[in-house]
């Protein structure tokens, strides 16, 4: 069996508002996906024994633990599978940054051993597969810009503007990684935000209002917990309506010419990693999941 190559693209939430909590601790959530393409490359091989082999496991994170392996895993366990898979990671998405980099790893695992093993799992199926390994991983199964509520999987697919996937995504990484569940947790979060509407956004003529009113409910304690993240982002913020994704620690700001981009991500604060990248209008695996519901 031959090594095969798979991208894993990483997202941006363009706002993120904690509208209530679950009884489980869950949060309730409204949010904007958009995915960008810059991410990591797996290398994907079937093995006839059964077996799955991480080949080189992420510092810090045992094989065992691994989304992929766990996404492997999980989809053994739902099928009966018998067939095991090697996997190598060419990380190039910031760990723990807030742009679902282990998330889309698992994703693109689901999606290509979904086609190596000749599962025919449904998009919605291998959704459903997904989130029992986080929230953020169906999004990746989706694989279109999306509005999302509940705890992130009631998606629905939305038209881009232009002005939206027309732009340069500069996303600055300081060299420390916020733990999601911390920040979920924290007593000052706040998580009444009043619910937007998906029309408010949709609706070209409404848009200035509704980007008036978005935010990223977490970036205020995300930036007075980690100084290093309130520092790139009032650095970004000289440049346009800079904001956090995710549960950071990564931020953003859209620009209009790859010049620009190049030239924030050269000078960018120091104790930093930094890309740019656009938006994508599909995830390149989307055609690979030929059952659709
Ligand atoms: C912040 C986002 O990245 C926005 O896209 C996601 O909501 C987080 O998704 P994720 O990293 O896949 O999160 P998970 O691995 O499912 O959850 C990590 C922890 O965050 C908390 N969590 C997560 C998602 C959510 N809607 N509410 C939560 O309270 C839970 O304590 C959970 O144990
Ligand atoms: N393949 C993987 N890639 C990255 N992290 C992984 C992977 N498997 C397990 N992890 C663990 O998951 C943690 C979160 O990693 P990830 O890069 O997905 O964070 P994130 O982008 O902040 O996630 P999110 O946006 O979903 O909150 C890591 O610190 C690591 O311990």
């Amino acid at each position: 069996m031959k090594f095969i190559s798979y991208p894993a693209p990483c997202k941006i939430n363009l706002f993120l508002h904690i509208t209530g909590r679950r009884d489980d601790g869950y949060h309730r959530l409204q949010t904007l996906f958009l995915l960008l393409d810059h991410g990591d490359t797996l290398r994907i091989r079937v093995r006839e024994d059964g077996q799955l082999q991480h080949l080189n496991p992420l510092p810090g994170v045992p094989a065992d633990k691994d989304l992929t392996i766990r996404a492997a895993r999980a989809l053994q366990e739902s099928s009966g599978c018998q067939l095991g898979a090697e996997i190598e990671c060419l990380k190039r998405t910031p760990m723990g940054g807030g742009l679902g980099g282990g998330s889309s790893d698992a994703a693109t695992v689901l999606m290509a051993l979904n086609q190596q093993w000749q599962l025919g799992y449904t998009r919605q199926q291998l959704m459903q597969i997904g989130l029992t390994l986080g929230a953020d991983v169906p999004v990746f199964i989706f694989g279109q810009p999306a509005w999302a509520e509940g705890v992130g999987e009631q998606l629905s697919a939305v038209m881009m503007p232009a002005d939206i996937l027309e732009k340069y995504y500069v996303v600055i990484t300081p060299h420390i990684e916020v733990p999601t569940a911390k920040i979920f947790a924290h007593q000052a979060l706040t998580r009444d935000s009043k619910p937007l509407k998906i029309a408010d956004f949709s609706n070209g003529a409404n848009s200035t209002a509704f980007w008036q009113q978005a935010r990223n409910d977490m970036e205020s304690i995300v930036c007075s917990l980690y100084p290093e993240v309130n520092d790139s982002l009032q650095w970004l913020k000289q440049f346009g309506d800079a904001r956090m994704s995710g549960s950071g620690g990564s931020v953003f700001v859209a620009v209009d010419s790859e010049i620009k981009a190049n030239d924030l991500i050269e000078n960018r604060p120091k104790n930093t990693s930094g890309f740019w990248a656009k938006g994508l209008k599909y995830h390149p695996l989307f055609n690979t999941l030929l059952n659709e519901d």
